[in-house]
């Protein structure tokens, strides 16, 4: 049984890791080691087997016993431990959530669904080190592989509608603290339905824009307002998560460069952990819609194609119906009326914390596991 080091199984990526380990029955097949930044000498959570004590996950002759490594600690996690164990000699795999080794020439970026044949390749290979992709563009990927498969885009403009979890477990906090504190600024008011409403949205923006809105994490208000911007500022009007787009898709997919253009604005919205994306395509040829939507729906068993109708829209593609699920449905599936057959637009839904982060990490030790 393969030695399987779990640095991060605490967090809340990696509880939601730990989970679905749980539901697939992973424990079962590796012999699995759990290490921590800060409690090291306590005991190991039981997932079904005995674990013995946590280990310190700085600690690199422990992590060098391993045979695979699975981190969801964090970029400075890795950026501290990976080169320290490299440089000690570990030649085992070591699959991360954190975007730190992404874009690294030895690392593959992995989407089990969209990409085995690249992991496939680097594995044979001997290709050592695997990523987890961007939420949004794992998400994006998941829901129009069958469209990248058959090779069918020139370009893609995404723009995203991104939840709170993607900042972290205090900033889902602080979005529901700031719906608390908007909604207690006009308690009184909501209970009387004769109340004016503007008396009560003029309330509301003073209650947005007051000293105790809670901000420390988003630093502006999310509750009751968006944010359109996600990550760093690249000085060339571009934000880190717009760059990833392109960036990541195109590595995925194992082409070169930015061979698809993918584009767009990113924008935090006050969601919990589903995020949501229109997507404008500019088709290599005219498809018809049907074939379209064959494409989509047979590439993998997640994409889940919904009609284009008010009803099916609004009950099936929305955060509300997706969170906790693995479903990635898109619908809105539709060509622009702009002059050009090749015109597309449609939108997805998808949990970030799934397919957005633990999915494909688990997915690519049961690889790893069947090799
Ligand atoms: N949030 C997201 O949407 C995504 C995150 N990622 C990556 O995953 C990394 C981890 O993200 P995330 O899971 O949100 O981070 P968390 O902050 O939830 O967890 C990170 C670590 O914090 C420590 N920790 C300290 N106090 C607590 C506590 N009370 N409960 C749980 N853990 C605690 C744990 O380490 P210890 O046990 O060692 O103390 C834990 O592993 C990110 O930095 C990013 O690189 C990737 C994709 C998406
Ligand atoms: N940046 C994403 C979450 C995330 O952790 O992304 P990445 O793994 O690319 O850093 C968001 O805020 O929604």
């Amino acid at each position: 049984m393969k030695k399987v080091g779990l640095v991060g199984w605490r967090g809340m990526v990696g509880s939601v890791l730990m989970n679905r380990m749980v539901e697939e029955k992973d424990f079962d097949l590796i012999e699995p080691i759990f290490f921590t930044t800060s409690q090291t000498g306590q005991a190991a959570p039981n997932f079904g087997k005995d674990a013995g004590l946590l280990l310190d996950a700085n600690n690199i002759d422990e992590l060098k016993k391993m045979d695979v490594v699975i981190t969801c600690q964090g970029g400075d996690y890795t950026k501290a431990v990976y080169p320290k164990l490299r440089e000690a000699g570990w030649k085992g795999y070591w699959i991360d959530a954190a975007s730190s080794l992404r874009m690294d020439d030895e690392a593959i970026i992995v989407l089990d669904p969209v990409n085995k044949n690249v992991i496939k390749d680097g594995i044979q290979n001997g290709v050592k080190t695997y990523v987890g992709g961007n939420c949004t563009v794992s998400l994006m990927m998941m829901g129009l592989g069958g469209l990248f498969a058959n090779n069918a885009i020139d370009w893609v403009s995404a723009m995203t509608y991104q939840a709170a979890s993607g900042g972290g477990a205090k900033h889902m906090r602080e979005l529901l603290s700031g719906m608390g504190y908007l909604n207690q600024s006009v308690a009184g008011e909501l209970q009387d339905p004769a109340s004016a409403i503007l008396e009560i949205d003029k309330k509301v923006t003073a209650s947005l824009n007051s000293d105790g809105f809670p901000t420390d994490n988003f630093v502006v208000p999310l509750a009751g307002s968006l944010i359109p911007w996600i990550d760093s500022d690249l000085g060339n009007g571009q934000s880190r998560e717009e760059w990833k787009a392109g960036a990541e898709t195109n590595k995925i997919l194992g082409l070169d460069g930015n061979a698809i253009p993918v584009e767009g604005l990113c924008v935090r919205i006050g969601t919990m952990r589903c995020h949501s994306q229109a997507f404008t395509m500019k088709l290599k040829q005219d498809i018809p819609l049907d074939e379209i939507h064959d494409m989509l729906a047979v590439h993998n068993e997640w994409a889940k194609v919904v009609p284009n109708e008010k009803e099916a829209t609004i009950s099936q593609l929305t955060p509300a119906k997706v969170t906790g699920t693995l479903d990635v449905p898109v619908g809105r599936i539709r060509k622009l009326n702009m002059g050009s057959d090749k015109l597309l637009s449609a939108f997805s839904v998808g949990d970030q914390l799934l397919w957005g982060a633990a999915e494909p990490l688990r997915r690519m030790l049961r690889i790893l596991l069947e090799d």
